[in-house]
């Protein structure tokens, strides 16, 4: 076997193994920066730098027990990519610009749980707390935000490189709808998510953010792991309706950020509860089947109840996000959940604001 052979058996070996707890492989999520084969000497650099400790440590051990089956007279060695190896634009600290203080993820198990609805009035709720926001609409399969932000191109490039962001209510904003033609579906890869996730945290020119809240895809998979692996996110929040069937996607998502190290701040209830407004009662259409409350970490309170309110479809098809409108119920519900993400994120809130936190 020469030297290229065994190159090729060592990636194809690497590609075998999965991710603990995904069906995806090693390769495939990118934490395989580097193979470099000399001689009879085979070195693995693996980008592991995101993942827990514990992870980390699995990783190295599954690639060193799938790399025990080359031959006798190889010698192996498996390393963590270190800041030298890794190119500049690879290197996660280059993603993430220093000048944005924190990262927001916003996840849901479930899609249609209305993520895209709470992203976008949230990041307008904490520009109105006087915060400077970012929205990173990373939905790849349905990016809803710019049409939601009333948004639909971005200004043209001022600097080579370098995308702006479009601005709505106070709030940054960049999609991925920007970044395809409208109504073309795109089949999205591990390694294209990855290049995008790191281009919209680098190339935009997101200047001075207090934070950045980013719409994840539903789900869990690559998007979410290169955000982490880009951004490290300092929190997360799911999106679920008070039923089983979203509940058991939302908290496979909840384990999906606890592996990738990203903090769960908690979970927002949509379309917890409809008020009718003939009878003026409250009417739940949902079964109100939630996990006990052992399975939440114990004692448990969503950090916000959302009505269904047919004024969210509207406002999110109309692009005037309902958060905006200061005479609103549905708005002082979003003021409340930006207070609360504020605290829990650790943003810098003025008095007023803070003590409405705590109400
Ligand atoms: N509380 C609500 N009351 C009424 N309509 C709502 C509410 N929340 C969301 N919707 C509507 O439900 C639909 C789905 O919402 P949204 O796009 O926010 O969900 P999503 O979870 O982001 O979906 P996906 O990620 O699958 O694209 C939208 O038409 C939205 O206007």
């Amino acid at each position: 076997m020469n030297e290229q052979e065994l190159k090729q058996r060592v990636w194809q070996a690497l590609k075998r193994i999965t991710y603990p707890g995904y069906t995806r492989d090693i390769v495939s999520f990118g934490l395989v920066e580097r193979v470099h084969v000399e001689g009879r000497q085979v070195t693995v650099s693996l980008m592991l730098s995101h993942l827990p400790a514990q992870r980390q440590e699995e990783v190295m051990r599954l690639v060193q027990e799938a790399l025990g089956a080359l031959p006798d007279d190889v010698v192996i060695r498996v390393e963590h990519a270190t800041q030298q190896a890794v190119s500049a634009s690879q290197d996660p600290s280059h993603a993430r610009p220093p000048t944005v203080r924190r990262v927001l993820a916003v996840g849901s198990g479930k899609g249609g749980v209305g993520k895209s609805t709470v992203s976008v009035n949230l990041a307008v709720a904490l520009a109105r707390l006087g915060l400077r926001v970012g929205l990173l609409d990373a939905d790849v399969y349905g990016p809803n935000v710019p049409r939601m932000m009333g948004v639909d191109t971005l200004p043209p490039r001022r600097q080579r490189g370098r995308i702006p962001t479009a601005e709505a209510y106070g709030v940054r904003l960049i999609s991925v709808g920007f970044m395809v033609q409208p109504n073309q579906a795109i089949a999205w890869r591990g390694p294209m998510t990855d290049k995008l996730i790191r281009q919209f945290l680098a190339d935009v020119e997101w200047g001075d953010l207090d934070v950045l809240v980013v719409d994840l895809p539903p789900g869990t998979g690559d998007i979410a792991m290169a955000l982490a692996k880009y951004g490290r996110p300092e929190g997360a929040l799911l999106v679920v309706t008070p039923q089983a069937v979203a509940w058991d996607d939302a908290l496979k998502a909840a384990t999906m950020f606890h592996k990738l190290d990203i903090p769960l701040l908690g979970f927002v209830e949509n379309m917890a509860y409809f008020v009718c407004d003939e009878c003026g009662k409250r009417h739940l259409f949902f079964p109100q089947n939630r996990p006990a409350p052992e399975v939440l970490g114990g004692e448990w309170q969503p950090l916000a109840q959302l009505p269904f309110d047919p004024a969210l479809a509207f406002a999110g098809d109309a692009g005037r996000p309902v958060a905006a409108d200061e005479n609103s119920p549905l708005a002082d519900a979003f003021m409340a959940l930006a207070r609360r993400v504020a605290l829990r994120l650790d943003l810098p809130l003025n008095k007023d604001a803070e003590e409405g936190a705590h109400a």
